[in-house]
């Protein structure tokens, strides 16, 4: 593949102007509002925050906090890193209203210094990219210095906070030809995609040449980055989305686009030759129809990211929760195998360090590119949230808990004309690898 120049495409709304930038790969130099030190002994013992107190459906509980505790490195395979930005997902709005809390519960730690058992101060955000300050005595792979990126479990304390701490096996070194702010987009969505491409699709690099792979909800977060793992492994890629997103998943290497808005989806697809594997970001009642678009008796695959699981704990309890669900997964996968010979699965997200690694040789090629949509500053992160719940993403929405200063020079800027102007964010744009 020829070289790719284009990083990055976001909305500058909460910068405070009317055009999307192209943010060219050349280095910039960081530098932070706040007075953190990178000393470990020196280290401040509070830091900046956004937490929830308890558990909000109604779109509220963001709260601001320059007292919250800095977390310490309490294991020996720990490491603790000074966040420079982080992204939001449709988790993180999930979480703020209790989605989930009964199992990640059970896997928390304690949090408080009284070793409450409450969860709160809860701290969101799943994507950190930022900079190691310190180590645990058996951490091999990283010193107090290197750029990482990770995605935080969520049963961890997030990544909305100046600090983060994760095990070593959950980080890995940040590609050097993007910012933190770029970084920041890609590894939950790349974690999550890669357990499902890998793990519940049995694809990888060498395996996915020429496969037929439909990937629904295309324009978001888990999508754009999906179509471009995929076609970097040479598989032939099948995209849905809504009418505007149709030149950003095309920009992506999307082969080909059926907008689901226009018109029957399952009609217009069925039309096409059958897929290997599905990957279904958007859930509902897409795999009514989309497993009938496997190649029946020869291995597909359907994978869907929209499971019942934790609405199941979250409602029966977690021993009724996991049976319910259970007992559906083995429904629906009996169902299919026997009617049509396809597997039916559910993918997760799996924190993941070394597949991070291989994201990173992606993203420095120039074969994966970070689709940032909306940025906002650490101030600005309640807006942020209402950004993300309104939907309709086109990539990912980051927040820059670290001030990064870029040189204007740098930066090209793209006109991307109507087609984004109706968005208030902006980016349907033009991504694409040359
Ligand atoms: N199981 C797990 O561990 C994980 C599950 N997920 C889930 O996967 C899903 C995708 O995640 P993510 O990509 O981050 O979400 P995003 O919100 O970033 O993207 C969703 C995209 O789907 C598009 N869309 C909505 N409806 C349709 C439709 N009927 N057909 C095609 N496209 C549609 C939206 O745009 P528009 O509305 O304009 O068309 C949007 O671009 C979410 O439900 C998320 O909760 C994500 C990560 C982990």
């Amino acid at each position: 593949m020829a070289s790719t120049r284009l990083l990055c495409l976001f909305s500058a709304k909460a910068a405070g102007t009317t055009k999307t930038r192209l943010a060219g790969a050349a280095a910039r130099r960081v530098c932070c509002r706040r007075s953190v030190c990178s000393s470990p002994s020196r280290r401040q013992s509070c830091m900046s925050a956004w937490v929830i107190d308890q558990y909000d459906t109604d779109g509220g509980g963001l709260r601001f906090t320059d007292e919250a505790t800095v977390p310490t490195v309490r294991s020996p395979t720990e490491v603790l890193i000074q966040v420079h930005a982080a992204s939001l997902n449709p988790l993180d709005i999930s979480m703020r209203g209790g989605y989930g809390a009964k199992l990640l519960k059970l896997r928390r730690e304690p949090l408080s210094a009284m070793h409450s058992d409450s969860e709160f101060p809860l701290i969101l955000g799943r994507d950190v990219s930022g900079v190691v300050v310190d180590c645990g005595s058996e951490v091999t792979h990283f010193a107090p210095g290197d750029e990482v990126w990770a995605a935080v479990p969520p049963w961890k304390q997030g990544s909305l906070a100046e600090f983060v701490t994760l095990t070593e096996y959950e980080v890995s070194h940040k590609p050097e030809l993007v910012s933190h702010t770029e970084a920041a987009s890609i590894p939950y969505v790349a974690s999550t995609a890669l357990s499902a491409l890998v793990s519940a699709a049995g694809l990888c690099r060498d395996s996915s040449s020429n496969k037929r792979v439909l990937v629904t909800g295309g324009s978001g977060g888990v999508g754009t980055f999906s179509i471009q793992l995929l076609k970097a492994w040479g598989a032939h890629v099948t995209v849905t989305c809504s009418h505007n997103a149709e030149g950003l998943v095309r920009g992506l290497g999307a082969d080909k686009v059926v907008d689901y808005t226009e018109g029957d989806v399952a009609e217009q697809l069925g039309m096409m030759e059958k897929f290997d594997v599905i990957l279904d970001n958007v859930g509902g009642d897409t795999e009514q129809w989309a497993v009938g678009l496997l190649k029946p008796w020869s291995g597909a695959k359907y994978v869907t990211l929209v499971t019942p699981f934790l609405l199941n704990t979250d409602s029966m309890g977690l021993m009724d929760g996991t049976i319910n669900a259970g007992v559906t997964l083995c429904a629906k996968a009996t169902q299919n195998i026997i009617s049509n010979g396809v597997f039916y699965r559910w993918g997760f997200y799996a924190p993941d360090g070394p597949a991070l690694d291989e994201v990173r040789k992606l993203v420095d090629a120039g074969k994966i590119l970070p689709v940032v949509e909306a940025q906002f500053p650490f101030t600005q992160v309640p807006q942020a949230f209402q950004k993300l719940e309104q939907g309709h993403a086109r990539g990912k929405t980051v927040i820059r808990v670290a001030e990064e200063e870029t040189s204007q020079a740098e930066d090209l800027v793209l006109d991307v004309g109507t087609e984004t102007a109706e968005s208030e964010q902006g980016a349907q744009g033009t991504a694409q690898h040359n």
